[in-house]
């Protein structure tokens, strides 16, 4: 099992190292906090929290998520990659790629206004990655709220933690080409946007089919804070895609999100025990995995 106390002995300075280095890469970017809890979302996603979307593709018959359409925008991990580095020089071969993964999106939570998550360590990392699984198991922004709960509820979250683990959009950005089809091909049921925020977001990706992918929109009004920005917008009629906004719009969902809007506390407390979760599922564990000596290949 995963424990809290899993590197006392052998990696005492773990969690100081993580901390400086996600500490130092968002002072370059500001950014950074984002992009590094989207790619434990994503890493967890598929296989579970294995350190898989850090494989590269290593020769033409090689397979890597990164490959997958749904990876695209996930950035930042040659942070992960720097700091195992770092941690090697003090600890060499203890510390898997995975649980660095989980640290360092932790602490983008915290050094970015959020809550301190105590997270539970040991987790091994894979020797493999596959498109086809990420291209599976990545959800696209149109999901359904169904798929949404199931998601999330297969992992043992609650209905309001899975709600409040979707708040991590509380960071960060998305590119147009994730909204172009709900501005100008809106699907039946997509009335949920203010007309002014639409006016906006056509401004900003004025066309339906990008010519460049390089404009970003923010997630909420307050990207790089981490606070309960999120759920105001969505109550706002200001989610920025698709699943954002059905949450306002769905019975079911509605009352965490206007609960979440009124109390950061809560969200900040449903939020952490949801990250634990997330992050504690479908882990690889002892020999299961091995400790990668570069976060890019298996040993
Ligand atoms: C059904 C669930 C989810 C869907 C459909 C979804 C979808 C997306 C999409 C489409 C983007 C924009 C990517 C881009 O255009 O560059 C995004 C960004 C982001 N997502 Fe999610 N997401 C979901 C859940 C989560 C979860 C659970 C987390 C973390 C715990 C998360 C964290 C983030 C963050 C922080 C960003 C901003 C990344 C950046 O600025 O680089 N998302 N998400
Ligand atoms: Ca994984
Ligand atoms: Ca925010």
């Amino acid at each position: 099992q995963l424990s809290y106390g899993y590197y006392r002995t052998s990696c005492p300075n773990l969690e100081t190292i993580v901390k400086a280095e996600v500490l130092s890469s968002s002072l370059v970017d500001s950014t950074s906090p984002a992009a590094l809890l989207r790619l434990m979302f994503h890493d967890c996603q598929v296989q579970g929290c294995d350190a898989s979307i850090l494989l590269d593709p290593n020769g033409p018959m090689q397979d890597s998520e990164m490959i997958s359409s749904r990876n695209f925008g996930i950035r930042k991990r040659e942070v992960i990659g720097h700091i195992k580095s770092v941690v090697e020089v003090a600890c060499p071969g203890q510390v898997s790629c995975a649980d660095i993964i989980a640290l360092a999106a932790r602490d983008s939570v915290a050094l970015s206004g959020g809550p301190h998550i105590a997270v539970p360590l040991g987790r091994k990392d894979s020797r493999t990655s596959s498109s086809h699984m990420a291209d599976a198991r990545l959800p696209s922004p149109s999901i359904s709220v169904d798929e949404f709960l199931r998601t999330f509820m297969s992992k043992g979250m609650s209905l309001e933690e899975s709600v409040a683990i979707i708040g991590a959009h509380t960071l960060g950005a998305g590119h147009c080409i994730n909204i172009v089809n709900r501005l100008y091909d809106a699907k039946p049921d997509d009335r949920y946007l203010n007309l002014a925020y639409d006016a906006t977001l056509r401004l900003k990706c004025p066309i339906q089919v990008p010519l460049t992918n390089l404009t970003i929109v923010s997630n909420d009004l307050t990207p790089v804070a981490f606070d309960n920005q999120y759920y105001r917008d969505l109550a706002a009629g200001k989610g920025l895609f698709l699943i954002d906004s059905r949450l306002w719009g769905d019975s079911r969902t509605a009352p965490a999100v206007w609960r979440f809007a009124a109390d950061q506390e809560y969200f900040f407390q449903v939020f952490s025990s949801a990250f634990v979760k997330l992050s504690s599922t479908n882990i690889l564990l002892r020999s299961k995995g091995e400790i990668r000596r570069h976060c890019y290949r298996a040993n």
